[in-house]
């Protein structure tokens, strides 16, 4: 069997071009642009890249973007400061602060300074609360692209059997959560996890979020089983250069699975259309707009 390729990249240019016509349709009829905030403190170079990448597609689809980079050493009440006065912005529709934060800075505190209504990345404390008690929140946007692709490919998930693996606040535990409100039997499965590939071997669906290269191995899997690999890892090779790779080892899994993300070309740029989404839907909600159908959850 070799598996159905989900390419990322292509589905993500389809959400963007629905993200770009509606921010198109809110300046024609209301004059509004949409504006998303993104903070990094620190200098950690991949996220650099993801901030730089972010920045251009925000630019792309229309939208204003606003890029805050602070010195590794910046104090918590400046940071505060500023995301109070991002905060109170109406030109601001969406904030996000890179993580993760260097080790002075209190994550959560600084997460849950955001205003909700503006945490395009959902991961506020309330956010969090409405997606575990299945009422309407700002989702993550990488478990919410996982979900996108997953309802394309396999349709209705009631019932189904998904394992994920790992269990951080921004990618597993959420993922976990939408899973369960789409019906399915979730197992979450972490670095404590005993007998990880017969739990995998038992999967319709895995969503690899470890963040270890190739550590899920194709023989662990189920024949036909649709695979998310949300890991990027970037490996050193015999010749000196690197390369990105997932959680998976994609070059075995391709031949047992149904269907498969690639790394790079799969979860990454959904996240990055889906932040712009969750942004456009931010935007709309502030101004009571209806939300755009189909553009988040
Ligand atoms: N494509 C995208 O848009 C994004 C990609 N990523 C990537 O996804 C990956 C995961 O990210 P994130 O969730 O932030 O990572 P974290 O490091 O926060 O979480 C990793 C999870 O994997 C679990 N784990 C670690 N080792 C094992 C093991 N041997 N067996 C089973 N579980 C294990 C950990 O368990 P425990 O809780 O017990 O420690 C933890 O729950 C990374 O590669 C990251 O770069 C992240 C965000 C966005
Ligand atoms: N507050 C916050 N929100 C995040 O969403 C967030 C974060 N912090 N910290 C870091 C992680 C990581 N992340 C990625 C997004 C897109 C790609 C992506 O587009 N990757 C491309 C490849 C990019 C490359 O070549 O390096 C791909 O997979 O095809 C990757 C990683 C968002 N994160």
């Amino acid at each position: 069997m070799t598996a159905r390729i989900i390419d990322g990249k292509a589905f993500a240019a389809v959400l963007l071009e629905s993200v770009a016509e509606h921010v198109s349709h809110l300046k024609q009829t209301q004059g509004i642009t949409p504006g998303l905030a993104v903070v990094l403190v620190g200098e950690d170079p991949a996220s650099q890249v993801y901030v730089r990448s972010k920045g251009q597609r925000t630019v792309e689809v229309g939208m204003h973007s606003y890029e805050y980079r602070l010195p590794a050493d910046t104090l918590e009440a400046e940071l505060l400061a500023l995301i109070e006065q991002l905060n109170l912005d109406p030109s601001v529709n969406g904030i996000l602060v890179q993580l993760p934060l260097p080790q002075h800075l209190d994550e959560a505190l600084v997460i849950n300074a955001i205003d909700p209504s503006k945490d395009v990345d959902g991961f506020h404390i309330s956010n969090a609360g409405l997606l575990a008690t299945g009422q309407r929140a700002m989702v993550p946007c990488t478990p919410l692209g996982c979900l996108m692709m997953l309802r394309e490919y396999c349709g209705n998930l009631a019932g189904l059997h998904a394992v994920v693996i790992g269990r951080s606040n921004i990618v597993g535990k959420p993922m976990a959560q939408l899973l369960l409100n789409e019906s399915c039997t979730v197992t979450v499965a972490h670095s404590r996890t005993r007998n990880l590939p017969d739990f995998v071997n038992g999967a319709d669906i895995v969503v690899a979020a470890v963040g270890r290269p190739l550590f899920v191995k194709g023989e662990w899997l189920k024949t036909g089983a649709t695979v998310i690999d949300v890991g990027i890892n970037r490996i050193e090779q015999g010749d000196g250069t690197t390369r990105l790779v997932g959680d998976v080892d994609y070059d075995a899994a391709k031949d047992i699975a149904g269907a498969i993300t690639p790394v790079p070309g799969g979860v990454g740029p959904m996240t990055i259309a889906c932040l712009l989404a969750n942004t456009v839907a931010a935007c709309c909600r502030v101004h009571f707009l209806p939300e755009p159908a189909g553009l988040t959850a």
